[in-house]
């Protein structure tokens, strides 16, 4: 079906479908007001520990900025959460296309391409600890650091400036159709350009971790020292980042080409475009998700981190690695 919304000459096979479901406007809404307070919640504790981390290693500086993506993207949920539940006014619809949901997926993919640098990070250390190079210092990790927020934002930038269509109360929830012909080219081109950094990432996430994997399994079993209780741990912190990646993001990433095809041409009918828009909302709700989970890596990945949080919750980690109330330990002492 032609969509004659304006200049844009995109075939739009989704645009007369109307898209409310009770999933869609209580469902979803109220599960994005959850996820915001979760997130705030425990990405300012985790920004306000990681104050008190110096960023001597590169994957803190990493870390530090997923932490700031995290924080970021939580500030959306609200304008998600009101648009989608219809209780603020339709210009809010607007509001999200043109703004929230834009900060949202720059943030998404710039968190997502952080923990890629973090695998790398510790496939090198740990895989090709001789390999020193000026990669590895925190010097490079802040300029990287600095990069791919300014690549994100030339990718993302355009996905505001061209949603520049006079909205109308009906299309308002399209974001396609508010978007100029050029602005919807754009919206395809940064669709495929991160769908392809994600399954990238996540390759390279995969092979890293199984190389890491190999190499403390062969140099535990060469020395036999604390073999299980280091295997655990490794196994603890490479199985916290590939189960968010499974769970959090590799849904999203299956149903979005299918999708974006949906929302840029004509060969999709009414029912299936609104087959994948559940499908593509219901996933997106879980990538959001990762914003409550990541502050669970932080603490598995970074012993720095769980140092300073424990020292700030007055425990203290026992030789064992159990946890240890301080202050109690004191009272019982007196
Ligand atoms: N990967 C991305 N990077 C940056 N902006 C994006 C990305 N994907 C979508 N957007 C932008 O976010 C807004 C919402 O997109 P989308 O979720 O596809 O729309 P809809 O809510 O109509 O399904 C649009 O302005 C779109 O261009």
């Amino acid at each position: 079906m032609e969509t004659n919304m304006s200049n844009s000459s995109v075939n739009t096979s989704g645009v007369n479908c109307t898209y409310n479901s009770i999933v869609t406007t209580h469902v979803i809404p109220l599960a994005y007001g959850f996820i915001f307070i979760g997130g705030i919640l425990l990405n300012s504790v985790a920004a306000w520990i990681f104050l008190h981390v110096p960023s001597k290693k590169s994957f803190v500086v990493y870390l530090k900025n997923i932490v700031v993506a995290d924080l970021l993207i939580s500030l959306t949920f609200p304008f998600k959460s009101l648009s989608d539940s219809e209780i603020g006014p339709w210009q809010l619809n607007v509001i999200v296309c043109r703004f929230s949901a834009v900060i949202f997926y720059l943030n998404m993919y710039v968190g997502i391409t952080f923990f890629g640098l973090i695998g790398f990070d510790r496939y090198y250390k740990i895989v090709k600890p001789l390999l020193i190079s000026f990669v590895h210092t925190v010097n490079y990790s802040k300029i990287i650091s600095v990069v791919i927020w300014a690549l994100f934002m030339f990718l993302s930038l355009p996905n505001i400036i061209l949603t520049n269509q006079s909205p109308t109360e009906k299309y308002s929830k399209n974001c396609v159709t508010l978007k100029s012909g050029l602005g919807v080219q754009w919206h395809k081109a940064s669709n495929y350009i991160c769908l392809g950094l994600f399954w990238t990432v996540f390759l390279l996430l995969i092979i890293f971790y199984s190389a890491i994997s190999r190499k403390i399994y062969s140099s535990y079993r060469k020395f036999r020292r604390n073999s299980t209780v280091t295997r655990e741990k490794i196994n603890r912190n490479i199985f916290s980042i590939m189960f968010v990646f499974v769970i959090c993001f590799v849904p999203y990433h299956l149903c979005r080409l299918p999708y974006t095809l949906s929302q840029t041409g004509s060969q999709f009918s009414c029912q299936s475009s609104k087959n994948l828009f559940y499908a593509k909302e219901f996933t997106l709700l879980l990538s959001a998700a990762n914003v409550c989970l990541d502050p669970i890596i932080y603490l598995f990945l970074c012993k720095p981190f769980r140092e300073k949080l424990y020292q700030k919750l007055h425990l203290k980690l026992t030789t064992s690695g159990e946890i240890e109330n301080s202050r109690s330990r004191r009272s019982n002492t007196t």
